[in-house]
C-alpha cells in the first residue's frame, strides 16, 4: 500500500531562555493512503509539534518527512494543495454565514464556487448553510472548518483534536464525517486524546510518548501486541495470593495484586503459570485472558516513556521481550 506520508527520525528541539526542551526526538510515522490513521499521545508529547513541522509551520532539527512521495519542507508548495489541514481552531465571522465564509475562501484560494455545495453536504451543514456561524453549536463550527479545509479537495486531511470539546453527539458527527471521508477516498490524519473514538474510527495508529512512536500498526495488532498477553488468575480458597505473586515474580513475570485475583502482565504463554505454580502444590481456579483497550494500553505505554538518550523504540523493546519468562 502507498504511503501517503511518511516521517523518519524526526527531531526538535526548543530553545528559549527558559533553556532546551526536546520536544521531539527520532519520531516516525507511516499514514498509508486511504486509511483513517490515529495519531495519539499525552499531553505534551510532540502531535502538534509534528503536525506544525509537517504543515512547514516549524523547522525541524533532523529527520525526513515526505508527503505524498515529495520530501517536504523542500517540496511542500509542490504537494501544499493536496493537504488541508486543521491544527489550531480557525476564527470564523459570527455574523457570515457558512456559506458565504467558504464562498469567500474558495475565491481567495482560487477554488471553483461549486466546491462550496459540495463541501457543506459533505460535512451535513448544507440545510444550515444560510445561517450566521454565530447560531452554531461548537459542533457545527468544527464541522464548518473542516469544510474550508476540504475545499481544495485534498488528498490528506490532517485535523488536530477535531472532536475537542464536543458532546456526545457532535462527536458522532465527526465520527461518521471522518468515515464518508475515507470511503471517498482521502486518507485522514487525526489527533485525538479520545481513545475510545480512534478505536470506533481508526484504521492504524501511531502513539507517540516523549517525543517517539512507542506503538504503531493496526488498532487491533497493538492490542494485540501489548496487551492481549494478560491473564487474570485465581486460586483455589486458602492460599495466599501473595506466595504465589512471589513465585511468579521471580521467574519474571509482571504480577498486579487484586483482592482476590491477581493479573499476570506479560503471559505470552499461560500454561507456564499453571505448571510454575503446581509445582509448589498451589492450583489454579481461573485463568482469563483479560481483554484490553487501547487506553488501558496507551496508559500502560505512554507511562513508560522512553528513557533520555536512548534511540530504540519502546514498540521494539516491547516486541522482543514479551513471552519470554519462567523458561
Ligand atoms: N514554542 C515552544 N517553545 C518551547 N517549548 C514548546 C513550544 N511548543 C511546544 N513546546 C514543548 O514541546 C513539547 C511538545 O509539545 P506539543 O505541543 O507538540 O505537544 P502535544 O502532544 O501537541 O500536547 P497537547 O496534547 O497538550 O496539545 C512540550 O513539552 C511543550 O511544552
Amino acid at each position: 500500500m502507498d504511503a501517503v506520508l511518511e516521517i523518519a527520525g524526526l527531531q526538535k528541539t526548543y530553545r528559549s531562555r527558559k533553556g532546551v526542551r526536546r520536544a521531539l526526538d527520532g519520531f516516525d510515522m507511516v499514514v498509508e493512503a486511504g486509511q483513517v490513521h490515529g495519531f495519539l499521545g499525552p499531553n505534551g508529547s510532540g502531535k502538534t509539534t509534528t503536525l506544525r513541522t509537517l504543515l512547514g509551520l516549524i523547522r525541524p532539527n533532523g529527520g525526513r518527512m515526505a508527503i505524498l512521495g515529495q520530501e517536504v519542507p523542500r517540496h511542500l508548495p509542490a504537494v501544499a494543495g493536496q493537504v488541508g489541514a486543521i491544527v489550531e481552531s480557525p476564527q470564523f465571522f459570527g455574523n457570515f454565514t457558512s456559506y458565504d465564509t467558504l464562498s469567500l475562501l474558495a475565491d481567495a484560494g482560487g477554488v471553483r464556487r461549486e466546491r462550496v455545495d459540495a463541501v457543506l453536504e459533505l460535512v451535513g451543514l448544507r440545510d444550515r448553510a444560510k445561517e450566521r456561524v454565530r447560531t452554531y453549536s461548537l459542533g457545527m463550527k468544527q464541522r464548518l472548518a473542516v469544510a474550508s479545509a476540504l475545499l481544495k479537495e485534498p488528498k490528506l486531511l490532517i485535523l488536530d483534536e477535531p472532536a475537542n470539546g464536543l458532546d456526545p453527539g457532535g462527536i458522532r458527527e465527526m465520527r461518521t464525517l471522518m468515515r464518508n471521508l475515507s470511503e471517498s477516498g482521502m486518507t485522514v490524519l487525526l489527533s485525538s486524546h479520545i481513545l475510545g473514538e480512534i478505536q470506533l474510527i481508526c484504521d492504524q495508529v501511531t502513539i507517540i510518548a516523549a517525543g517517539r512512536r512507542v506503538a504503531h500498526g493496526s488498532v487491533a495488532e497493538v492490542l494485540a501486541s501489548h496487551a492481549s498477553s494478560s491473564v487474570r488468575v485465581r486460586l483455589e480458597p486458602g492460599i495466599d495470593l501473595l506466595t504465589a505473586a512471589q513465585l511468579l515474580r521471580a521467574k519474571g513475570a509482571q504480577v498486579d495484586l487484586g483482592t482476590d485475583f491477581f493479573t499476570v502482565g506479560n503471559a505470552g504463554n499461560p500454561a507456564q503459570i499453571t505448571r510454575i505454580l503446581a509445582e509448589q502444590q498451589i492450583y489454579v481456579s481461573e485463568l482469563t485472558p483479560t481483554t484490553a483497550d487501547l487506553e488501558s494500553v496507551f496508559l500502560e505505554l505512554t507511562g513508560t516513556a522512553p528513557v533520555d538518550g536512548q534511540n530504540r523504540q519502546v514498540d521494539q523493546v516491547a516486541a522482543t521481550a514479551q513471552g519470554g519468562w519462567g523458561q
